[in-house]
């Protein structure tokens, strides 16, 4: 229910929980993706940002066990809007969990050169947080042609379904290992695989500007919101019986399928005219 806040917190979320049967499923399943998207790209190794998040964290955390650590770049890209707890998570990430090379580079100049060439957009709160991922989207490429790397995306299931992430920013990627699973799902792999409750429990935040979360911005926590994914977009369940079934105002559940629907053409290819001859 709604609480002081405004974020919908479900009384009784849908039960997603795998069992340790099904995680390790998941991780195979995921590293043998790795393995495939790089042989059939004819290259040996992956570049990806690192938020100390939990996406980038499991992504990365899989990619070293597909492919070993030295075939796996991490790059570290503060900005003002990024708290220095997850910078040195992301490099903690990098240096104690992983044991992988990455670089930090600092994004404000980048951001700030933008804004200099195109100032009428300086304090547009979204258009300069869009900026700032689509600044790191073009290092992740610069290094990825660089090295002849793919670039790895950290997009989960419940992102994509509701367009929460840049268009060719976080979503300019070469795949998304973990498109297949729910965000609570992401948290339970994250933990199977061997990731500190620190990192998988974080409070998940995109960062485009200084203490924005996910569950504030979309006006729901996670649970909630793939609980309604899981039962009335992707289950086919009627908006009032999943509203009952889960407990929060159907209002959640419309907000959700109108995210979802305008959202479509984030999971498209660009379109253009059919051929006229
Ligand atoms: N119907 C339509 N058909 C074709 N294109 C359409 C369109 N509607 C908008 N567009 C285009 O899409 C643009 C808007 O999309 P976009 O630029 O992505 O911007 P927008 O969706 O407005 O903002 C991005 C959202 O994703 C969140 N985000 C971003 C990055 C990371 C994360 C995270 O979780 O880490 C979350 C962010 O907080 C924000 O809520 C429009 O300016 C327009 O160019
Ligand atoms: N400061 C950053 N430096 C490097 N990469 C970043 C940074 N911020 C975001 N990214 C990249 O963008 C991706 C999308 O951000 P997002 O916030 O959705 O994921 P996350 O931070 O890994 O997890 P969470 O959603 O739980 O915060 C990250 O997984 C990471 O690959
Ligand atoms: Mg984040």
């Amino acid at each position: 229910m709604a609480t002081a806040d405004s974020v919908v917190r479900a009384e009784d979320p849908f039960d997603l929980t795998f069992s340790e049967a099904e995680l390790d499923a998941h991780r195979d399943h995921i590293t043998s993706f790795i393995e495939g998207q790089v042989d059939a790209a004819g290259v040996d190794t992956v570049v990806m940002g690192l938020s100390g998040g939990i996406d980038s964290t499991l992504v990365s955390h899989l990619a070293v066990e597909a492919l070993g650590r030295d075939a796996v770049h991490g790059l570290v890209m503060p900005s003002e809007a990024n708290r220095a707890d997850n910078m040195s998570d992301a490099e903690r990430v990098a240096n104690d969990l992983l044991g992988i090379d990455y670089d930090v580079i600092e994004i404000n100049p980048l951001v700030d050169a933008f804004l200099d060439a195109y100032p009428d957009a300086e304090g547009d709160q979204l258009a300069v947080g869009n900026l700032r991922v689509r600044c790191r989207a073009v290092l992740n490429y610069l290094v990825g042609n660089h090295e002849e790397s793919l670039v790895l995306g950290t997009g989960n299931r419940s992102e994509a379904l509701v367009g929460y992430y840049t268009k060719y920013g976080d979503g300019a990627v070469d795949c998304h290992p973990i498109a297949a699973l729910y965000k609570q799902q992401v948290r339970q792999l994250a933990k199977h695989v061997g990731v500190p409750d620190d990192l998988a429990e974080k409070t998940a935040s995109a960062e485009m500007w200084s203490g924005q979360t996910d569950a504030d911005e979309m006006g729901m926590d996670y649970d909630t919101l793939d609980s309604i994914l899981a039962l009335h977009i992707d289950g086919g369940v009627p908006a009032a019986a999943t509203a009952d079934r889960i407990g929060v105002p159907i209002d959640a559940v419309e907000t959700v399928r109108e995210m979802y629907e305008s959202s479509a053409h984030k999971r498209a290819m660009p379109p253009g005219p059919e051929p006229l001859y």
